[in-house]
């Protein structure tokens, strides 16, 4: 995506040709700054710490990351030491260990010697591959608002919700629920989007303001608690959100206050859409409440606000009482039975594994043997 005119993606090698860039996300809105990463523990600690996020870059990193190890040691204890430790640095998004399975499954039966060339080139297929599946989930999601734009007054606005960020900062470009909004905006469809704060990261605020400010789509930021209100006056006109983690069955895995929304959009018909690449689906589980594991993060999260003071400095300030402890469960999961749709790049699946197994008989049947 286009940033002041310069073509970015989120995650590229720098001009060593050997070290990865990528775009600290901790400092957006208001400073734009790379980071270098030259080991596995330094792509280890931005996936720790947000510098990188979004379940399809936290992969994407995670791969480059297993590269960056096997420059230092390519041997079969080497390869598995950083498998494991790029796999510890956080739970839910199923795409980081779809990610380092598939660095595995190219590295293993390689000699130790050929491990480093494979790695950078697996991580750099990852990443196209990502780029191109985002694409067609925009297409795919752009024929759904098209059917709602056709409902309207011809010229009469659009609105969407969107919640957290799952823009081309989430992915390695393009994004997954804001790839649609991209390419309806781009054909002039009068669009516009509440953008949810999404507490206590800000991703909404932050990022997802972020990135439609940079590409000139209209948007309001919203608190959280704002959109079922906004949905019950009718202006809501379709939910649409990205997902860390989507099992066979539809239960969808995504930011904390998700499931929220989804219960406000049901309770006032308004169509909820998940935006997903594949390797976001867990073809092995397939009761996404019981069994996909739910990151808790830092209290300090909850209990400080990062932003930019009065006098233009970047900060935290706390804004919870002192002494009072906070939890922070970074994300919920919502039921198959309140999602209208699973937008993918092979087209758009009902929320049930019927649905997916149409769209995915390879990886469905792949799953079952
Ligand atoms: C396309 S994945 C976007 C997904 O990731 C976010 O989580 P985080 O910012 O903690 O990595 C959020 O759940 C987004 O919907």
């Amino acid at each position: 995506m286009k940033i002041n005119g310069q073509a970015y993606r989120t995650i590229w090698l720098a001009q060593d040709g050997w070290r990865v860039a990528v775009i600290d996300q901790t400092k957006l809105p208001f400073r734009f700054e790379t980071v270098t990463l030259g080991s596995a523990e330094q792509a280890a600690e931005a996936i720790r710490s947000m510098v990188v996020r979004g379940a399809p870059l936290i992969g994407a990193t995670a791969a480059y990351g297993v590269a960056l190890a096997m420059r230092v040691d390519a041997s079969d204890g080497a390869l598995e030491a950083a498998l494991a430790l790029l796999g510890a640095t956080r739970p839910t998004a199923v795409n980081l260990h779809w990610a380092l399975a598939r660095m595995r499954d190219r590295l293993a039966p390689l000699a130790p010697e050929e491990r480093m060339a494979a790695a950078y080139e697996e991580a750099a297929a990852l990443c196209d591959e990502d780029v191109a599946l985002c694409r067609a989930i925009g297409e795919h999601g752009l024929g759904i608002i098209r059917e709602i734009a056709a409902g309207k007054q011809p010229g009469e606005r659009i609105n969407l919700l969107t919640h957290c960020n799952a823009g081309w900062l989430a992915t390695v470009d393009w994004g997954t629920a804001l790839a649609p909004i991209y390419l309806a905006h781009d054909a002039g469809i009068p669009i516009h989007v509440w953008v949810d704060e999404t507490r206590p990261r800000n991703q909404g605020a932050a990022l997802t303001a972020y990135e439609l400010g940079s590409h000139g789509v209209p948007h309001t930021v919203i608190s959280d608690n704002a959109g079922g209100h906004l949905m019950q006056r009718g202006e809501v006109d379709m939910v649409i959100v990205g997902t860390d983690r989507t099992t066979a069955t539809g239960d969808v895995a995504n930011k904390i206050g998700t499931y929220l929304k989804a219960l406000a959009a049901h309770d006032n018909g308004v169509p909820f859409y998940v935006a997903l690449p594949s390797p976001t689906i867990d073809w092995s589980l397939s009761d996404g409440l019981r069994e996909i594991p739910i990151e808790e993060r830092s209290a300090r999260e909850v209990t400080h606000l990062a932003g930019l003071s009065e006098d233009g400095e970047v900060g935290t300030f706390r804004i919870v009482a002192p002494g009072s402890g906070a939890a922070n469960p970074a994300f919920d999961v919502t039921p198959a039975r309140l999602v209208t749709g699973l937008i993918t790049e092979r087209g758009v699946a009902p929320a049930s594994s019927e649905g997916l197994a149409r769209l995915f008989p390879d990886l469905a049947r792949g799953a079952a043997a």
